[in-house]
């Protein structure tokens, strides 16, 4: 674990000590957008047309955040569009690298070895810490991206012009809906498990495990009478939900201390979890073995033995019960 500080690598572990213990993420660094016809997204800078094979994606499978993104890739049908490199799981001292490892996909775009030199070669005095996923344009040699939020919402629908599948999982007029569940999600879930698991004083942690299980049980209430997130259409929310359901019983429960309830304990939400899982490609996405090598070994200060649990023993592949509340097409055509 380190950052960079002017462009050079320092070993540091985060800082929680100048905020009472509290785990404070940091804001993403780079902030464009890929858009249709190259015009300027939302925030950063014009100049990234959706174009076939411009893009690569850097991706841990362990991160949930990055795995947002390799659901989006797969949801779309970008994968002949948009390659991708996976990290080695073990993230140490020189941050991310490309180790030969279990999972690991090599930078075949750049040939680095460490996920840092990505971060300098797009920018020779970048300071921050150095996080996937990142999103990569081929063509200007930088970084478009490294906050999936963003990147999610870009291969939602900026490649559709080109062949990417039907299906729009943010659609207009579900956003306010859609925008007030990730934020409720966002902070005391999946960024809440991380509170709970980085808290250096026990006040921190109590506060960020409470947020934790107030939103899982209202979660657990909410999908016992509608099929999704923000309604009977599969969109964004659910995916984000989903890559911190999925990490939960093998990594959050024991590693991050999480532990007052499993999502097994949770009949709603285990249906629902196994729902996602069996979505077309989804499955693919989704590596546990990998997920548990990363938590448990790379963080030395909550677990100095680096051993990995045998367990649990889980199977998102039984049969769930979400068929009988009322689903239907995504806005444009993808199967519900
Ligand atoms: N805002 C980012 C957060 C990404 C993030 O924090 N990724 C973690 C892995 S789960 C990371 O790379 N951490 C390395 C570090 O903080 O040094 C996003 O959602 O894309």
């Amino acid at each position: 674990m380190g950052l960079l500080v002017e462009g050079k690598w320092h070993t540091d572990w985060y800082d929680t000590a100048s905020n009472d213990g509290r785990f404070v993420r940091k804001a993403a660094q780079f902030n464009n957008w890929i858009t249709a016809d190259g015009q300027p997204g939302l925030t950063g800078q014009g100049g990234f047309k959706a174009e076939a094979g411009r893009y690569h994606l850097y991706v841990s499978l362990a991160c949930p955040w990055a795995h947002r993104t390799l659901i989006f890739r797969a949801l779309k049908g970008l994968e002949d569009m948009i390659s991708v490199s996976v990290v080695n799981s073990y993230m140490a001292d020189e941050g991310w690298t490309f180790e030969p490892g279990p999972g690991v996909v090599p930078d075949s775009v750049n040939g680095k070895s460490r996920m840092y030199e990505i971060y300098t070669l797009a920018q020779g005095d970048y300071t921050g810490r150095v996080t996937v996923p990142v999103l990569w344009d081929k063509q200007q040699q930088t970084i478009v991206s490294n906050e999936s939020a963003d990147i999610i919402r870009m291969l939602n629908s900026a490649f559709d012009h080109l062949g990417a599948k039907a299906g729009d999982y943010y659609p207009q007029d579900k956003r306010e809906e859609i925008d007030a569940v990730n934020e409720r999600v966002y902070h005391g879930f999946n960024n809440g498990v991380y509170r709970a698991g980085f808290a250096t004083t026990q006040e921190a942690y109590d506060e960020a495990v409470a947020d934790v299980f107030a939103v899982l049980d209202e979660l657990e209430h909410k999908l016992a009478g509608q099929r999704y997130l923000a309604g009977e259409h599969l969109c964004e929310a659910d995916w984000r939900l989903f890559t911190t359901l999925v990490r939960f019983d093998a990594v959050y429960v024991g590693h991050f201390k999480c532990n007052l309830k499993r999502i097994a304990d949770y009949p709603v939400l285990s249906n629902y979890l196994r729902e996602l899982y069996q979505y077309p490609g989804i499955a693919e996405t989704v590596d546990i073995d990998y997920i548990k090598a990363h938590y448990y070994a790379s963080h030395e200060t909550i677990n100095p033995t680096r051993i990995i649990p045998k367990g649990p023993e889980l199977d998102f592949t039984s049969p769930h019960n979400r068929e009988q509340l009322k689903s239907a097409q995504p806005v444009s055509g993808v199967a519900s």
